[in-house]
């Protein structure tokens, strides 16, 4: 399909000149891959005009919601209403935990194991390079004790951004042809299980253009980012081409999840993405995974099943989905190849 995108949906892309989110120079590594283009090719969405009491802005608002899933697979949520000092708090309770916490504290959660709630681990070597935090976010809230200061923000950026994804699970039914609540109910979003990983990506690695993070695509519903700067997050488009991702300040990174492109046989579809680059200071994200409840069995609807558009996936439940992997459910690793039927 060809993209007609309003320029205005688009983030500037003078990516020398961008800033990050915490207002420093973006530090990525200058030796992008041939081809690669430079952040130039994310729709913004504007939550807010979604629910709009005035039907233009609103059916505009939409419109650009319904091209964002559809042709990109992932967006810019601006106006989203959480307020920036949830996210400055959820960045720097990460730093503190993650760099201040006796690594005797953290191994404490090491061990994966069946039932694992929360997971620490720490990997340097060619395919992957950070430090990470996983831990389960709903149905139950979870999370290390200390300190109360990393709690407390999480739990508040994890209970308000589950409204704003209801917010946007009612607004892509619509786009889609559906109730408003077809969307909550296929995947049961009040009871789903979301897993939150906190990433710390080290600077100055020696050798150049190292993969951080190899290639995947995410399961659930969506997946929700949020950083402390730009670089280092690159996504494969729809189209076959590979963009350095910026997220403007205050915006969330939406990612279709490879459930909502079960669910819908394949119309809107997750995209594989990887972290590479070196960088000068740390980069520290919160990827939310949200996904469907555990034990609700997401295959695709008949609404999206027709002559010319076949069966393309096979249903399961979540749960078996993740099991499926060989991995414990903390490790929510992508489970659309055991969907695949074509
Ligand atoms: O840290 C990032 O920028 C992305 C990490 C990611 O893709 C993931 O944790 O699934
Ligand atoms: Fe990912």
């Amino acid at each position: 399909m060809v993209l007609t995108i309003p320029s205005s949906l688009l983030v500037p892309s003078n990516f020398s000149h961008q800033l990050s989110s915490n207002g420093a120079t973006i530090p990525i590594d200058s030796s992008s891959p041939a081809g690669m283009s430079v952040g130039d090719e994310i729709p913004t969405i504007d939550y807010l005009a979604l629910f709009s009491a005035d039907p233009n802005r609103r059916s505009t608002a939409m419109d650009r919601l319904s091209v964002a899933c559809e042709d990109y697979g992932f967006f810019n949520l601006v106006n989203h209403g959480i307020e920036d000092g949830v996210m400055d708090d959820v960045v720097r309770g990460i730093s503190d935990f993650l760099g201040e916490t006796a690594v005797e504290e953290k191994s404490k959660y090491r061990e994966v194991h069946t039932g694992a709630k929360i997971l620490w681990d720490s990997n340097c070597h060619a395919g992957e390079n950070r430090e990470y935090l996983k831990l389960v976010a709903r149905p139950q809230f979870h999370c290390p004790p200390h300190p109360p200061s990393f709690r407390e923000a999480l739990g508040e950026y994890q209970t308000k951004f589950h409204e704003v994804k209801l917010g946007l699970a009612r607004a892509m039914s619509l786009i889609l042809g559906q109730e408003e609540s077809y969307i909550e109910n296929a995947l049961h979003l009040e009871s789903g299980f979301d897993v939150a990983a906190m990433n710390v990506y080290p600077p100055n690695l020696h050798s150049k253009g190292s993969i951080r993070l190899p290639e995947h695509t995410d399961p659930g519903f969506i997946v929700s980012l949020v950083q402390n700067m730009d670089g280092g997050l690159q996504i494969l488009t729809h189209q076959g081409k590979w963009v350095n991702v910026l997220i403007p300040p205050s915006a969330i990174l939406i990612q279709v999840g490879e459930h909502l492109e079960i669910l819908t046989n394949g119309k809107y579809k997750s995209h594989i993405h990887r972290v590479s680059g070196n960088y000068k200071a740390k980069r520290i994200t919160m990827v939310t995974l949200h996904g469907p409840s555990e034990n609700k069995f997401v295959a695709p609807a008949p609404e999206f099943v027709d002559d010319s558009h076949p069966l393309a996936y096979r249903g399961m439940t979540y749960s078996d989905g993740l099991k499926a992997n060989g991995h414990y459910e903390i490790e929510v690793q992508s489970c659309i190849a055991q969907h695949r039927t074509l």
